[in-house]
C-alpha cells in the first residue's frame, strides 16, 4: 500500500489556503452574477438529486479541490478499496463493503477467496430463512408462526438495521413487528419483551465478532425471558431449552464459532467476512431482519441501490462524481472554512434515525488524529455529524445555525413523492412539508440584510437581531421517493464521501481502536462497583468518589 500523503504538503491545499484567505463570501451576489451557479453546481447520481450551488464554492475552489484529490491519490485509493487491497492496514484487512451488492453474475478474487459467489450464497440462505418467517413456516417451539423479530446488536449491528427499518416501514409486511435492542441498560430488555409473546418472537444476535458485552449479555437476558416465559406459560417442560433456543434464536456473525458456543445452532446462523466494518455491515447479513420485514424483493432493490451508487462513484468523471465533490467539500468546509460540524436535516420522519446511523459512520471512521502510516496529523479531520428531521429541528436548534456564530454546512434531503399522501383541506400537507425544506435552505444561503428588516418597519433597536447574514453553506439532495433503492443509493452517497475524506486525510477509515480503551476499563471496573474493595481502592480519586456515591445511592 502507498504512504499517505500529508495533504497540507500539497500544492492545491496551498492554493486553497489562499483562496479561502481572499474569499468574501456572497452568495446574493454570486447567483446574481453566474446565472449557469445553479446548473454548474447541480448533480445527479443514480436517482439522487443533488444541488451544491448553496455553498460557499467558487470555480476557483472546486477546481483547486479536484486537484487537492488528485494530489493526494484519492481516486487510486478508491480503485484499491474496490478491488480488495487490504487498504485497512492496522487490521490487515480488505474493505469490500461495495461487494456486498454487486450483481451474482459479477466475480471478484480477494486472497484466494471469489467473494461474490460467497455473498450471494448468504443472501441466498438469508432470503430462504425471511420467506420461511414471512409466510408462516417458520414455527416456534409451540407451533405458531412468527410476529415479532427482535434484533439484538448494538453499533453497526443495530444502527445500520434500525434506522432501515424506520425508514422503509411502509414496505414492512403488515402483521410482522422489529424491534431492536441494544443498550445493556436492562432497561432497554426489559421494556421491550414486556408486552412479547414469547411463542411468536423470534431473536436474532447480530454482532460482527460475537464478543460485544452489549449484545451478549442482552442475548443471554433475551433467551432467559424466552425461557422462563414459556416455562410461565406451560410452553416448556423439562431442561432441555436446546428446542425452545433453536426455533427462537438466530445468529448473524463473522465468528460462527462463537455462535455455537452460545447456544445458537449453527444451521441457524448467517454468516458475513472480516473485510465489511461493522458500521458499513447494513447491506450484510447485519440485515437480516430487513430482510425478513421487507421481503427479499425489496431487500434486493436496497442492495441495487447500493451498487447504482457505487458504479456512479466508480464511473463517473471526477467532475460530475458526486460521492468525490461532497467528500471534498466536506474538506474545504472543514480545513478551510473552520467548520467543526456538519448537521444532517431529512426531511422525511421516516429518515429520523438517519442522523444517528450517520455519527457512526462519519465519526467512528474518520475521528483521527494518526495518518495510515501512524505520523502525527496537525490539521482537522473528522467533523461532528448530528440532527434531526425537519420540520422538528427548525423549532430547536435551527437558530443556531441561522444566526449563531459557528458556521455550520447542512444537508437536506427530501423526497418528491410521500407515502402519506394526506390533506389539510386544499392544502397538500406533503407540499407544506417540502415547502419549509425550501424555504430554509433560501433563507440560510441568502439571509435578510438590515435594509429589508428595516422595510418591514422593525424599531430600529432591534434591527441588528432580526438581520440574517445569509451565506451559511447548505446541500439540497432530492430523490422522487424514498424506495429501498433511493435508500441504498443515499447510505452508499455517505459511505462514499466518507471515503473520499478519510484518503484526503491519510486516515484509516476502517479501524475504530478509539473505542477500545473505554470497553476494556469497564471490565476492569466492574468488581469495583460489584462492592470489590481492593479494586475500588485502585481507581483513581474521581472514580472512586462517584462508585461510592453509586453504592450509597443504589438502595
Ligand atoms: O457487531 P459487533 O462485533 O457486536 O460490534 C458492534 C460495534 O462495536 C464496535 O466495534 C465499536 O464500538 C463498532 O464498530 C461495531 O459496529
Amino acid at each position: 500500500m502507498k504512504d499517505p500523503i500529508n495533504p497540507t504538503i500539497t500544492e492545491a491545499w496551498t492554493r486553497l489556503a489562499q483562496l479561502k484567505s481572499e474569499l468574501e463570501p456572497d452568495l446574493r451576489g454570486w447567483f446574481d452574477s453566474d446565472r449557469q451557479r445553479v446548473e454548474k453546481f447541480t448533480f445527479d447520481a443514480a436517482d439522487l438529486h443533488v444541488d451544491l450551488s448553496k455553498n460557499l464554492l467558487t470555480d476557483d475552489v472546486l477546481k483547486n479541490l479536484l486537484d487537492l484529490a488528485d494530489e493526494t491519490d484519492v481516486l487510486g485509493r478508491r480503485d484499491q478499496m474496490f478491488a480488495g487491497d487490504h487498504i485497512n492496514n492496522t487490521e490487515d484487512r480488505a474493505v469490500l463493503h461495495t461487494a456486498l451488492r454487486r450483481p451474482a453474475t459479477d466475480k471478484l478474487m480477494v486472497d484466494g477467496q471469489e467473494v461474490v459467489t460467497d455473498v450471494h450464497s448468504v443472501l441466498n440462505r438469508v432470503y430462504d430463512f425471511a420467506n420461511k418467517v414471512r409466510e408462516g413456516q417458520w414455527k416456534g417451539i409451540t407451533g405458531k408462526s412468527i410476529t415479532h423479530v427482535v434484533n439484538i446488536g448494538i453499533g453497526g449491528s443495530d444502527l445500520g438495521p434500525v434506522m432501515v427499518y424506520e425508514a422503509l416501514k411502509p414496505y414492512v409486511k403488515e402483521g410482522l413487528e422489529c424491534r431492536f435492542i441494544s443498550n445493556i441498560d436492562p432497561t432497554d430488555v426489559a421494556q421491550k419483551t414486556a408486552d412479547l409473546d414469547p411463542e411468536t418472537t423470534l431473536f436474532i444476535v447480530a454482532s460482527k465478532t460475537f464478543t460485544t458485552l452489549e449484545t451478549l449479555t442482552n442475548a443471554r437476558l433475551a433467551r432467559t425471558w424466552l425461557l422462563d416465559t414459556l416455562r410461565a406459560q406451560g410452553a416448556l417442560q423439562g431442561d432441555d431449552t436446546s428446542e425452545a433456543v433453536a426455533k427462537h434464536f438466530v445468529a448473524v456473525s463473522t465468528a460462527l464459532d462463537k455462535v455455537a458456543e452460545f447456544g445458537i445452532d449453527p444451521a441457524n446462523a448467517f454468516g458475513f467476512w472480516d473485510w465489511v466494518g461493522g458500521r458499513y455491515s447494513v447491506d450484510s447479513a447485519i440485515g437480516t431482519v430487513l430482510a425478513i420485514a421487507l421481503g427479499p424483493d425489496n431487500f434486493a432493490d436496497f442492495l441495487a441501490g447500493f451498487n447504482a451508487m457505487d458504479v456512479h462513484f466508480q464511473q463517473a468523471e471526477p467532475e460530475k462524481n458526486v460521492p468525490l465533490l461532497m467528500g471534498l467539500l466536506n474538506v474545504w468546509n472543514v480545513n478551510f472554512l473552520g467548520a467543526a460540524s456538519h448537521a444532517v436535516l431529512p426531511y422525511a420522519q421516516q429518515l429520523h434515525r438517519f442522523p444517528a446511523y450517520l455519527q457512526q459512520l462519519t465519526m467512528e471512521s474518520n475521528g483521527k488524529s494518526v495518518r495510515w502510516d501512524g505520523a502525527q496529523i496537525d490539521y482537522a479531520t473528522g467533523e461532528i455529524f448530528w440532527g434531526e428531521p425537519g420540520t422538528n429541528g427548525q423549532h430547536a436548534f435551527y437558530q443556531l445555525i441561522h444566526q449563531g456564530t459557528q458556521l455550520i454546512p447542512a444537508d437536506f434531503i427530501a423526497f418528491a413523492r410521500s407515502a402519506y399522501p394526506l390533506a389539510d383541506g386544499e392544502k397538500n400537507v406533503h407540499e407544506l412539508f417540502l415547502s419549509n425544506f425550501f424555504a430554509q435552505t433560501k433563507a440560510l444561503a441568502f439571509g435578510k440584510t438590515e435594509e429589508e428588516v428595516r422595510a418591514e418597519g422593525t424599531a430600529e433597536e432591534i434591527v441588528p437581531a432580526r438581520v440574517f447574514t445569509g451565506n451559511k453553506p447548505s446541500t439540497s439532495i432530492m430523490a422522487p421517493a424514498l424506495t429501498p433503492s433511493v435508500l441504498g443509493q443515499l447510505i452508499a452517497l455517505y459511505e462514499h464521501i466518507t471515503f473520499v475524506q478519510g484518503a484526503v486525510w491519510g486516515v484509516n477509515s476502517y479501524d475504530q481502536w478509539g473505542v477500545e480503551l473505554g470497553k476494556q476499563l469497564a471490565l476492569q471496573i466492574y468488581p469495583a462497583v460489584a462492592g470489590d474493595e481492593a479494586a475500588l481502592e485502585a481507581q483513581d480519586d474521581s472514580t472512586q468518589e462517584l462508585i461510592r456515591y453509586y453504592r450509597e445511592n443504589r438502595g
